[in-house]
C-alpha cells in the first residue's frame, strides 16, 4: 500500500511547476525520484522512472485505492491513467488507447503488465466463466510473448524486441470479453529469451527428442546471451512458458511443434558450408536428417534447399541454380530469421484466436468498446544508427504526426468553430519529415525500395546515392557528401534526418539486406511440404511454384510502413472527436535515468531529450499553461477544502471541549460564538476557484452530436461568466416570453400578489405529451418563487405549482427535441417540451431556461456544485410520446440550495463519480 503512504515530494505534476524549463523539470524528477516516487504527472499523463527495484506499489489494496477515483485524489501512478481510460469507456463508451512509449530499458514492458493487471483487476469478477478466461489468457500471453519476443541487449537484459498493440474488448457491463495483439517487428528474433529457456529447461527425452543438447554455449545463436541468465531462471521462465501456452489453450501437438521449429533453428545456426573442387556442400549431414525429422521434410529436399536455387529463365524453362558458398550462408541465415518470425506471428495469431470476441450480440449486449495498450519502441539515437533506428524513429514521426492531427489541428479547429476565445499557435508540423520517409516515388522507403528490387548489384553506397540525388534539396535531409565540412559525419555515418525530436545521423550500411526479403522460394516449398500440419499451416505461400511467383515480396520497410500506417488509422479511428480518450507517452533518458511518460486526455507529446525547440515552445506555452491554469484551480479547491475540513473539525472539537469545561465549571453549557470569519472566507475563495474550474469542466465535456446538452451547457457557460444572451448568434434571453400574451398577463399580476414573487425567471409556451402520444398546449412559468405549469386554452389557469427550492436539478435530451425535466425533491418532476420561438423556429430556449436558471441561482449567492455533466444513459422507451423520466439521455444536474460542506461533499462526490 506504499503508493499511497508518506508525503509527496516536489510537484507530483509537472504543470505546476513554476517555469516550464528542462532544469526545473530534472530538478523536480530526481527529487521524486530520490525519495521514491517514481511516477510524476504531467497533466493527464504519467512520466515514470524505472526504478530497477521491486516497489511495493502495485497490491491489490493500490488497486483498490485508485479505482474509480479521480487523477488528482491520489498520488501520480500508472494505475490513475489506467483507470481514468477504463472510466472513459464505460462513462462514454468510447474506444480508449493508452499509449507507452520510452527508450529501451525504460520500463514500457513493465508498465504494459501493470495496466492490464490493474484493468482485469477492477473489472466486475465475473460468474461468466469465458469472461475469466480471457482475462487469464490476456495475462498469460505476456509471459509467451516475452519468452519468444525478449532477448538481452546492452540496455536491457529482457528488452521486447517487438512493438505490441493489445486490444481488450469489453461488454456493455466493463466486462472483458475478448481481445487481439498486433506485433510490430523489427529483428532478428531468433536471439530471444526462449531457446536457452529450452535448453536448460527441457527434460533430457524432450532434448534427446530434438537432438539438442543441454548447453546453450554449443549454439551460435544461443551462446551470446547464455550468459546473462542462471540456469535456474531459465529452467523456471520455461515452465512458465509451458504452463502459459497450456493455459492458453495450445494442444500438446502444437506445442511440440513450437519446440520443434526452436531445434531446427538451433541446428541450422549452427550449420556451415565448404567448397570442394566443383560445389557447394553441407557440413556434417547428420544435422541435415535433424532438420528433415524435426520439420517432417525429406533430408533431399533440405539438402536441396540449402545448397539450390530454382529459377525460372526468361523461355519459362525452370533449372537450379546452384549457391556460391556466401549464397549459402546468406539463405541458412534468411531461412532461420523466416521460421522464426513465422513461428512468432503464428503464436500471436493463435492466442488471438482463442481470444477473439466470439457471440456477441451488439443489440443484446450493447456497444462493444476497447482499451488499447500500445507498448511501443520510442525514439532512438545510437553511436551507430542503422535501419532498425530508421523503423523506429519514422514509426515516432508518424504518431507524432497523429497527436499534431488530433491535438493541434483539430482542437484549434473545434475551438474556433465553438466560438471559444484562443490563442492561435504556430507548430512545427511533421508531416515533412513523415514524407521525406514514405512519400511515394521520392521518399526514403521508395528509394530503398527501388534499390532493392532492380536487376544487377546495387550497393549501399548507390543506393545512399541516389537518396542524396532525390533527396538533396529536402531541408530535412542531409549526408556526408552533401555536407563533406561537417565533421560529424565520418565514416559510418552517412545521412542525417533532422527528426523532430532531434537529429539522427545513419550508417547506410546493411539498410539495403535488412529491406530485401532474402527468403528463396525453395525455403518456402519446403515447409509447406512437411507432413506436419502446424508448420504448413504457417507457410501457405509456399504452395506457389516458381512460375506462378511472378511478384517481388514487399520490402521489410514498406510492410513496416504499412504496419504502422494501420496502427495509426486505428489509433486515430479511437480519438476520432474523442480527444480525451488517448494517452501518450515518449521517453527521454536523462543521465541514465530511463524515462516512461504515459499520459491521458488532451494527449500532446511532453518532450523528449533532445527536444525540438518548436515543439517543445508549443507544448510550454500551450497545454501547459491551459492545463496548469485548470490543475492548479483543481488543486487549490482540493486544498481550501482541506484546510476549511480541518478548521470546521477543530472549530467542532473546540466548541465541545468548550462545553464540557463549561459544564463543568458552571454546570451549564453556554452559547458558543459564531464561526470566525476566517472560515467563512474559504466559502467565496473556494467558489470562485471551483466556478473556474467548472467553467473550463462544462465545455470540455462536450459531446459535439449531443446538441441539447451542448445548448445547455454553453448557455450555463454564459450565465456563469455573467452572460444573458444566446450563444453563437448573440440574440439577448428575453426571458418572460408570455409577457405580452393576453391573459397570461392577468394571471402572472394575480400570481404576483398572491405568491409575492419579484421576478420572472422564464416564462413560454411548451407542449406535454401523455402516454398515447397526444400532445397539448401547455405553458411555463417560472418565478423566484415558484413554478407553474399552466393551460394556455382556459386562460393560463395554473395546473400545477411547485416552489422553487425543491427544485433538485435539470435534466435535457441529449437530442434536438428540446424536451426537458425539472427534477424536484417531492418527485413531482415536471417533463416538457419547450416551444422554439414563434418568428424563429430554429431559435431554441432550452439553452435559455438553463441559462436563466444557472443565472439566477448564481446571483442568489447559491453555489452550484453539482452542474456536471453526467450521464445517465437510459433506453428510450417507445417515442417521445412514452418518454418518462427515466428515457432522459443526458442529464445536466445541479443543487440549487444546499449548505457549504453538504456542496462540497456532493462536488466532489459529482467529480467522481461524473
Ligand atoms: N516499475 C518497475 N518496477 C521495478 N522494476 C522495473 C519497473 N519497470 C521496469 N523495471 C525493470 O526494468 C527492466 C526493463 O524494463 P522493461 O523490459 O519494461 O523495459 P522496456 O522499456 O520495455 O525495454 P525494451 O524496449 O528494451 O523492451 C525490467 O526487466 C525490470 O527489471
Amino acid at each position: 500500500m506504499a503508493a499511497l503512504e508518506g508525503l509527496e515530494f516536489g510537484k507530483s505534476d509537472f504543470v505546476l511547476l513554476d517555469e516550464v524549463n528542462i532544469e526545473q523539470f530534472m530538478e523536480n524528477l530526481k527529487l521524486r525520484f530520490e525519495k521514491g516516487r517514481i511516477y510524476t504527472f504531467i497533466g493527464e499523463g504519467v512520466v515514470s522512472v524505472n526504478p530497477y527495484k521491486q516497489m511495493d506499489i502495485y497490491g491489490k489494496e493500490d488497486i483498490d485505492a485508485y479505482r474509480g477515483r479521480e487523477l488528482y485524489e491520489n498520488p501520480p501512478h500508472l494505475y490513475a491513467v489506467a483507470d481514468a481510460a477504463y472510466k472513459a469507456m464505460k462513462r462514454r463508451a468510447k474506444d480508449t488507447c493508452i499509449v507507452v512509449s520510452g527508450e529501451s530499458g525504460a520500463g514500457k514492458t513493465e508498465a504494459s503488465k501493470y495496466i492490464m493487471e490493474y484493468i482485469a483487476a477492477i473489472t466486475n469478477p465475473s460468474q461468466r466463466a469465458e469472461v475469466e478466461s480471457v482475462k487469464k489468457v490476456l495475462l498469460k500471453s505476456n509471459c509467451v510473448l516475452e519468452a519468444f519476443g525478449n532477448a538481452k541487449t546492452n540496455r536491457n537484459d529482457n528488452s521486447s524486441r517487438f512493438g505490441k498493440y493489445m486490444a481488450i474488448n469489453l461488454n456493455f457491463n466493463g466486462d472483458p470479453i475478448g481481445g487481439n495483439i498486433n506485433n510490430y517487428l523489427l529483428e532478428k528474433l531468433f536471439l530471444c529469451c526462449v531457446s536457452p529457456q529450452l535448453l536448460r529447461g527441457g527434460s533430457d527425452d524432450m532434448l534427446k527428442s530434438l537432438h539438442l543438447h543441454n548447453d546453450p554455449a554449443n549454439y551460435v545463436y544461443t551462446r551470446e546471451g547464455a550468459v546473462a541468465t542462471t540456469s535456474n531462471n531459465d529452467r523456471s521462465s520455461h515452465k512458465a512458458v509451458l504452463s502459459a501456452l497450456n493455459v492458453i489453450g495450445f494442444s500438446e501437438e502444437e506445442i511440440h511443434s513450437i519446440y520443434r521449429i526452436l531445434g531446427t533453428i538451433l541446428i541450422l545456426g549452427n550449420l556451415q558450408f565448404e567448397t570442394d573442387s566443383e560445389s557447394v556442400r553441407v557440413v556434417g549431414m547428420g544435422d541435415v536428417s535433424h532438420i528433415a525429422e524435426l520439420t517432417s521434410t525429406e533430408p533431399d529436399n533440405v539438402t536441396k534447399s540449402l545448397l539450390y536455387r530454382t529459377v525460372a529463365t526468361g523461355g519459362g524453362e525452370v533449372i537450379e541454380k546452384g549457391h556460391s558458398k556466401k549464397e549459402a550462408c546468406f539463405g541458412r541465415d534468411a531461412f532461420t530469421k523466416a521460421l522464426y518470425e513465422r513461428l512468432f506471428g503464428w503464436i500471436v495469431g493463435r492466442i488471438n484466436a482463442v481470444i477473439e470476441v466470439k457471440d456477441y450480440n451488439p443489440v443484446l449486449h450493447g456497444k462493444n468498446t476497447v482499451i488499447g495498450v500500445l507498448d511501443i519502441y520510442g525514439f532512438e539515437i545510437f553511436d551507430n544508427n542503422s535501419f532498425e533506428q530508421f523503423c523506429i524513429n519514422y514509426c515516432n514521426e508518424k504518431l507524432q504526426q497523429l497527436f499534431i492531427q488530433l491535438i493541434l489541428c483539430q482542437e484549434q479547429d473545434e475551438y474556433q468553430r465553438e466560438g471559444i476565445i484562443w490563442q492561435h499557435i504556430d507548430y512545427f508540423n511533421n508531416q515533412i519529415i513523415v514524407d521525406l520517409v514514405e512519400q511515394p516515388h521520392q521518399g526514403i522507403i521508395s528509394v530503398l525500395d527501388e534499390a532493392c528490387l532492380s536487376v544487377g548489384k546495387v550497393t549501399d553506397t548507390v543506393c545512399l546515392e541516389s537518396m542524396d540525388a532525390k533527396l538533396g534539396q529536402h531541408p530535412h535531409y542531409t549526408s556526408r557528401k552533401l555536407t563533406p565540412s561537417d565533421k560529424t559525419m565520418e565514416f559510418h555515418r552517412d545521412f542525417r534526418i533532422r527528426h523532430y525530436a532531434g537529429d539522427v545521423t545513419y550508417s547506410i550500411e546493411g539498410f539495403l539486406d535488412k529491406n530485401k526479403d532474402p527468403l528463396f522460394q525453395d525455403f518456402k516449398r519446403l515447409i509447406y511440404n512437411s507432413s506436419n500440419p502446424v508448420l504448413k499451416e504457417m507457410w501457405p505461400d509456399g504452395q506457389l511454384s516458381i512460375t506462378e511467383v511472378t511478384k517481388r515480396p514487399l520490402t521489410a520497410a514498406t510492410l513496416f510502413k504499412n504496419s504502422i500506417v494501420a496502427l495509426v488509422e486505428k489509433l486515430g479511428c479511437k480519438v476520432g472527436a474523442c480527444l480525451d480518450s488517448l494517452m501518450w507517452g515518449t521517453s527521454c533518458t536523462f543521465d541514465c535515468v530511463s524515462v516512461t511518460i504515459t499520459s491521458l486526455s488532451s494527449p500532446f507529446p511532453p518532450p523528449s531529450l533532445p527536444l525540438s525547440p518548436s515543439l517543445h515552445q508549443v507544448w510550454r506555452g500551450a497545454l501547459a499553461r491551459m492545463r496548469c491554469q485548470r490543475m492548479r484551480s483543481i488543486f487549490a479547491i482540493m486544498g481550501c477544502y482541506k484546510r476549511y475540513k480541518v478548521k470546521v473539525h477543530l472549530w467542532e472539537v473546540e466548541r465541545r471541549f468548550a462545553n464540557v469545561r463549561n459544564m463543568a465549571d458552571y454546570g451549564k453549557s453556554v452559547e458558543w460564538p459564531t464561526p470566525p470569519a476566517a472560515l467563512t472566507q474559504f466559502h467565496s475563495i473556494t467558489q470562485q476557484l471551483h466556478r473556474r474550474w467548472r467553467a473550463w469542466q462544462i465545455v470540455k465535456n462536450i459531446p459535439p452530436s449531443d446538441m441539447g446538452e451542448v445548448r445547455a451547457k454553453v448557455a450555463a457557460l454564459g450565465a456563469l461568466n455573467g452572460e444573458r444572451k444566446d450563444w453563437g448568434c448573440g440574440r439577448p434571453w428575453e426571458r418572460d416570453y408570455l409577457a405580452n400574451v393576453s391573459h397570461s398577463h392577468s394571471t402572472a399580476m394575480y400570481l404576483r400578489n398572491k405568491d409575492e414573487y419579484n421576478q420572472v425567471i422564464f416564462s413560454g409556451f411548451c407542449r406535454k405529451m401523455n402516454r398515447f402520444n397526444k400532445s397539448t398546449d401547455r405553458a411555463l412559468l417560472i418565478t423566484d418563487k415558484h413554478i407553474y405549469k399552466l393551460d394556455p386554452e382556459k386562460q393560463f389557469k395554473v395546473l400545477k405549482r411547485l416552489p422553487l427550492e425543491l427544485m433538485t436539478g435539470l435534466s435535457v435530451t441529449a437530442g434536438i427535441d428540446q424536451m426537458v425535466a425539472l427534477h424536484t425533491s417531492s418527485q413531482d418532476d415536471v417533463l416538457l417540451y419547450i416551444q422554439r420561438g414563434e418568428l424563429c423556429p430554429d431559435q431554441d430556449r432550452i439553452g435559455e431556461l438553463v441559462g436563466t436558471l444557472i443565472d439566477h441561482f448564481t446571483r442568489g449567492g447559491f453555489d452550484l456544485p453539482g452542474f456536471l455533466s453526467h450521464c445517465a444513459l437510459a433506453t428510450p422507451c417507445g417515442g417521445p410520446g412514452a418518454c418518462k423520466l427515466t428515457s432522459v439521455a443526458r442529464c445536466t444536474v445541479f443543487l440549487p440550495k444546499s449548505d457549504m460542506s453538504m456542496s462540497w461533499e456532493m462536488f466532489l462526490l459529482l467529480k467522481t463519480s461524473c
